[in-house]
């Protein structure tokens, strides 16, 4: 009997630790397979335009590789941006002016992120003259809206703490909430740490409602 027993210990063992395996490797499918959608702005015609506050612009999702060097922000300056920029997974959101200029853009790629399936959004910049006009918004949503269409769980942003304009606009205009893996969350780091991460849960994130951006509400339709 308890050699029995041992075994059946050991079977359910084995069938747990299989059942955690599957669990990952589906949240590892899930990411490889929205990685490779061509264009996840496909989906939401209605956002290639930004026609509001004075602005009209077109905005584009590009792989980051399929770009050409014209794009000649500073950041490209920087090693650890350039790595970034050189991952085949990544995707630009880009805004461009009636010069075909682009205006600003936002850095991202799907991801496995301890264990779960999200939007990592690396990078949101905008050029001065277009800022305050609603457009980081609108690309924060177009974000949100490919998230909940591919089935990640949340969209997550690292933010400077001296950055409190960037912090003020996704903590309190985008209801953005620290990440429970955000260095402030750890007690060795405390509040030393020089970045936040923020997340915002989408439709399939746990048990948090969505508080919708704008009026009229995109994500919820
Ligand atoms: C992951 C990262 O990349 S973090 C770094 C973010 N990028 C930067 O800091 C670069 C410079 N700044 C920018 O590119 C832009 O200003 C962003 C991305 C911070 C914000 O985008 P914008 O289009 O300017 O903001 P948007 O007009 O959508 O603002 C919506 C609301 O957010 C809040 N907000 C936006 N910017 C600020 C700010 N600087 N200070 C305080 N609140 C702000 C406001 O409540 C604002 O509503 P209001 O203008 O009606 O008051």
């Amino acid at each position: 009997l308890g050699d029995e027993m041992k075994s059946d210990k050991a079977r359910t063992k084995k069938q747990k630790r299989l059942m955690k395996q599957a669990a990952r490797d589906a949240v590892f499918a899930k990411v490889e397979a929205a990685s490779k959608i061509e264009d996840p702005l496909a989906f939401f015609p209605l956002f290639k335009k930004y026609d509001r506050n004075g602005l009209n612009l077109q905005i584009e999702c590009k792989r980051v590789l399929s770009l050409n060097s014209k794009c000649g922000y500073e950041w490209k300056q920087d090693t650890e941006k350039m790595e970034q920029f050189k991952d085949e997974r990544a995707f630009y959101l880009l805004a461009y002016d009636a010069n075909s200029t682009p205006v600003a853009f936002c850095l991202f790629r799907f991801s496995v992120d301890y264990g779960n399936e999200v939007i990592y959004c690396y990078e949101l910049q905008l050029e001065r003259q277009v800022q305050r006009k609603g457009l980081g918004k609108f690309l924060m949503q177009i974000l949100q809206l490919i998230a909940n269409r591919t089935e990640m769980r949340k969209v997550i942003v690292p933010v400077f703490r001296q950055n409190t304009g960037a912090y003020r606009f996704f903590r309190e205009a985008l209801q953005f909430d620290i990440d429970v893996y955000s260095p402030s969350t750890f007690s060795t780091y405390g509040n030393s740490s020089i970045h936040e991460i923020l997340s915002r849960q989408t439709k399939f994130g746990e048990a948090v409602g969505l508080a919708c951006y704008g009026d009229p509400c995109y994500c919820c339709d």
